[in-house]
């Protein structure tokens, strides 16, 4: 994470960071390993965990809550109903499509009104490489996201710390630390493109194990005259 934080100078002096956190793995161990490296950096920033609890029948709002409360850590959850909302008769478009897209809103509008400009997110080194095979099938593009975003003209910047972590670290991360990670209650959980692209990567990684690091360096080292115009 230190690695990503530097590359990309995330995290300056005087930031207050909001986090946001899911209840999964990636975004437990995104805020414990930046609380944990508060404690030793000349550098001084506050963070400031944000839940948005999509409002499905046993959601992981109360096991969030419980084990912020034991690591001293103050989280604000807000309760929304975008899931329920978002597979109901009312939504004409993909569920996952616009729970995110209300869930990302409230996130910005949640660190904005708490005098956050970065928002901290947990997507980790296999979410780049997924995100850049989900724009390409199904939007037509080649891109991924940043490590590094500012929106609405700097106002608020999306930082992405675990950007080059391996999901496969994380997960065995948040297993040691006993992070609590209940099931996710989404009818929509492992249905996604996500998952399919995911699954479709898992079998040519167990086939070459070169594959994954080539395809995140092929990130940085674009031929463009290579491609046609
Ligand atoms: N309900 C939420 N409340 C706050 N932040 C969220 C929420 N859902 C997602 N995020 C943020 O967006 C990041 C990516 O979202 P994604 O849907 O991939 O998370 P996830 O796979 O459910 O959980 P995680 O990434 O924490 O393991 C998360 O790591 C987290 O920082």
């Amino acid at each position: 994470m230190g690695k990503a934080l530097h590359a990309y100078s995330m995290i300056q002096d005087g930031d207050r960071i909001a986090v946001g956190l899911s209840g999964g793995k990636d975004s437990w161990a995104l805020m414990w390993l930046l609380a944990e490296r508060q404690t030793r950096v000349p550098v001084r920033y506050s963070l400031h965990p944000i839940h948005i609890d999509p409002g499905f029948e046993g959601g992981p709002s109360g096991a969030i809550e419980a084990f912020c409360r034991r690591m001293g850590w103050t989280v604000h959850i807000e309760r929304t109903d975008f899931g329920p909302v978002a597979h109901s008769d009312v939504n004409r478009e993909n569920p996952c499509f616009l729970c995110a897209r209300n869930r990302r809103r409230r996130l910005f509008e949640a660190a904005d009104r708490m005098g956050c400009r970065k928002l901290a997110l947990g997507h980790n080194k296999d979410d780049l490489i997924e995100t850049l095979f989900i724009n390409m099938f199904y939007a037509g593009e080649i891109s991924t996201m940043m490590a590094h975003q500012p929106f609405f003209d700097g106002r608020i910047t999306v930082i992405r710390p675990l950007a080059y972590t391996d999901e496969a670290h994380l997960e065995r991360f948040a297993r040691i630390m006993q992070f609590p990670v209940p099931p996710n209650p989404c009818p929509s959980a492992g249905r996604s493109k996500r998952a399919a692209v995911k699954d479709m990567l898992r079998r040519l990684y167990a086939d070459n194990r070169k594959i994954k690091g080539n395809i995140f360096r092929s990130m940085r080292h674009v031929r463009a005259e290579y491609l046609p115009r």
